[in-house]
C-alpha cells in the first residue's frame, strides 16, 4: 500500500435502542477532509470515536491501509491525533507542561522549546506558564489544539475543535487544516460552526 487510507465499509452505530447511523461508506486518502454533520445527539461523536479506534463498530468495518483497524490499533494510533469533545488538559499544569505530557504519552519526543513554539503558534505565547485553570475557554481550546502543531501525524480526528474559538482562532484553525491537507494529511471532524475546507467529503447522520 503506497499511501495511507482510512475507510469505512457499511458502518453501523447503535446506542441503546437507537440506530444512529446505518451503512456509512467513505474513504479518506491523503489531502481529504471528512466533515461529519448532524444535530445534537445524532451520533457524530460516536462515529468519530469509532474512527479513532476508541469504540467498536456495531456492524461493518473500518480499514486502515486496507486492513481491519482493530487488528493494527497500535500502528494506527502512532499515525493519529484524536481531539475529543473536552479539552483533555490537566487544570493544575500549565499549557507547556500539558503539551509535553501529551507528547510523552503519545510517544513523541518534544523539547520544552518545541512545545513553547507550538504554543506561540496557537497564540499562547504570553500564557504558556499559567495553570490551565487560569485560562479562558478559548485559550484552553487553543492549548489543547497545540498538539496539532507539535507533532506530525497523518490522521487528525477532531470533535468540535472550534468550540470557544474566536473569529481569528477559527481562521487560524482553517489555515492549519489547509496546511495539513497540503502535506497529505487526512482529517475527520465535526463542527457546529461553518469551516471552509478543501477536498471535503460530507457525511450527514441522523434525521
Ligand atoms: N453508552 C451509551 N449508551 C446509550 N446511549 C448512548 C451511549 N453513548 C451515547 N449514547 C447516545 O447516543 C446518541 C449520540 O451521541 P453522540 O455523542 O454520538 O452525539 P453527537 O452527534 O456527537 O451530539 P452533539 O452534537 O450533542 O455533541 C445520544 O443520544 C447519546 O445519548
Amino acid at each position: 500500500m503506497d499511501s495511507p487510507m482510512l475507510e469505512a465499509l457499511d458502518l453501523v452505530g447503535v446506542r441503546g435502542e437507537r440506530r444512529l447511523f446505518d451503512c456509512l461508506n467513505f474513504r479518506l486518502t491523503p489531502g481529504d477532509c471528512l466533515s461529519v454533520q448532524g444535530e445534537n445527539g445524532s451520533g457524530k461523536t460516536t462515529l468519530l470515536r469509532m474512527l479513532a479506534g476508541l469504540a467498536m463498530p456495531d456492524a461493518g468495518k473500518i480499514l486502515w491501509n486496507g486492513n481491519l483497524l482493530r487488528n493494527q490499533r497500535e500502528d494506527y494510533q502512532r499515525n493519529l491525533i484524536y481531539s475529543g469533545h473536552g479539552i483533555g488538559l490537566k487544570e493544575d499544569l500549565n499549557a507547556q507542561e500539558n503539551l509535553l505530557a501529551a507528547a510523552a504519552i503519545a510517544g513523541e519526543s518534544a523539547s520544552p522549546e518545541q512545545a513553547a513554539e507550538a504554543l506561540n503558534e496557537v497564540g499562547l505565547a504570553e500564557h504558556k506558564k499559567l495553570p490551565i485553570r487560569m485560562l479562558s475557554q478559548g485559550q484552553k481550546r487553543r492549548a489543547s489544539l497545540a498538539r496539532l502543531c507539535l507533532y506530525k501525524r497523518k490522521v487528525w480526528i477532531l470533535d468540535e475543535p472550534l468550540t470557544a474559538l474566536d473569529k481569528l482562532g477559527v481562521q487560524w484553525f482553517g489555515e492549519m487544516i489547509n496546511r495539513h491537507q497540503a502535506r497529505g494529511g487526512m482529517i475527520a471532524l465535526t463542527s457546529h460552526q461553518e469551516l471552509a475546507t478543501k477536498n471535503s467529503q460530507f457525511v450527514r447522520i441522523g434525521a
